[in-house]
């Protein structure tokens, strides 16, 4: 059974089309990283899959569930880190976590949850003194609560410390070899990357990649970007030769200089197609592409 299904969800926010028929899964057991630049979509996701927000068309399961029918019965088996989270400022962190055992029906000793996210020296502390990152550890313990099959983390390591997004990836890593299924979203390629099997790309509400980690860095290996600057701006004719070299993925141009990403060894070919296209090229660089550029090249968003 897959942990996470979603099969052409679409969700339109008056003029906004949050989600442009997405369709994805994510199996059970493994760490999934949900990435993509801000308004992608990713918290709109996150929303539908707790029935906090309904698709316009499309329909999604969790755990084998539609959350749509069931929204009890799966909230209690997800852990959630939501992005806005809210806090009793007079109820301390204990009472707090006390409260999400109860409400899954979980026997955990507060404590202990309290220790995993390093503030049991605060827990009888009211919640309303914490500081931004201990309420988000307060918060991700309440997740936590219950074993739950699923934890649905949103931006888990924003307003974090260091050593915090280290504990988080711990915790996360616990997680998963204790069963669970964890689904985290971020705009930053480097968390997901320390910690996720697999991850979707999501941009402008669609997925524009899904894959492991060790397959999108095959994707890039012996990739390279080229930054030419040429004496005049290229004309059609010049863009069009260097887009139809061999191994030139994607051209970018910005008055005279163009970022050119491509595979294997085609520099030589880029610049005479340039010369022959009747364009002098007075300098030029080459950078090997790292999983960030592929990212940026995934996410970019064409004018
Ligand atoms: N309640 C709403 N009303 C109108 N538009 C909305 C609403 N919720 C989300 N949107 C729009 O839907 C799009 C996707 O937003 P969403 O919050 O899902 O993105 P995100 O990927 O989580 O972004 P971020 O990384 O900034 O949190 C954005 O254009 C946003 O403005």
């Amino acid at each position: 059974m897959a942990a996470i299904k979603l099969d052409d969800v679409t969700k339109r926010f008056d003029e906004v089309t949050a989600l442009d028929e997405l369709s994805m899964t994510v199996e059970e057991g493994e760490v999934f990283g949900f990435l993509g630049p801000n308004g992608a979509g990713k918290s709109t996701t996150i929303d539908i899959l707790l029935d906090f927000v309904r698709p316009t068309s499309g329909s999604c399961t969790v755990l084998g569930m539609d959350p749509q029918r069931q929204p009890e019965a799966v909230r209690r088996r997800v852990g959630i880190l939501p992005d806005g989270y809210h806090v009793y400022d007079r109820l301390t962190g204990r009472q707090h976590v006390q409260f999400a055992i109860d409400s899954k029906a979980g026997d955990d000793d507060p404590m202990t949850l309290l220790e995993r996210v390093d503030i049991a020296d605060a827990a009888d502390r009211k919640a309303g003194g914490y500081s931004k990152g201990m309420t988000q550890r307060l918060v991700l313990a309440m997740a936590l609560a219950g074993e739950p099959d699923l934890l649905v983390l949103d931006e888990p390591t924003t307003g974090l410390d260091p050593a915090g997004a280290r504990e988080m990836r711990e915790i996360i890593r616990e997680e998963v070899d204790r069963g669970a299924t964890v689904f985290f979203s971020s705009h930053i390629l480097e968390q997901v990357e320390a910690v996720a099997d697999r991850v979707g790309i999501l941009s402008e509400g669609e997925l524009v990649a899904v894959d492991t980690i060790d397959n999108l860095r095959d994707a890039t290996a012996g990739g390279e970007t080229l930054t030419v600057t040429l004496s005049t701006p290229p004309d059609d004719n010049a863009l069009a030769a260097a887009e139809s070299v061999d191994g030139v993925q994607d051209v970018a141009v910005d008055g005279a200089t163009l970022t050119i990403s491509c595979q294997g060894n085609v520099k030589m070919d880029v610049l005479d197609a340039f010369e022959s296209a009747g364009h002098e090229v007075v300098d030029f660089s080459t950078e090997e592409t790292s999983l960030e550029d592929l990212f940026m090249q995934y996410t970019e968003v064409s004018a």
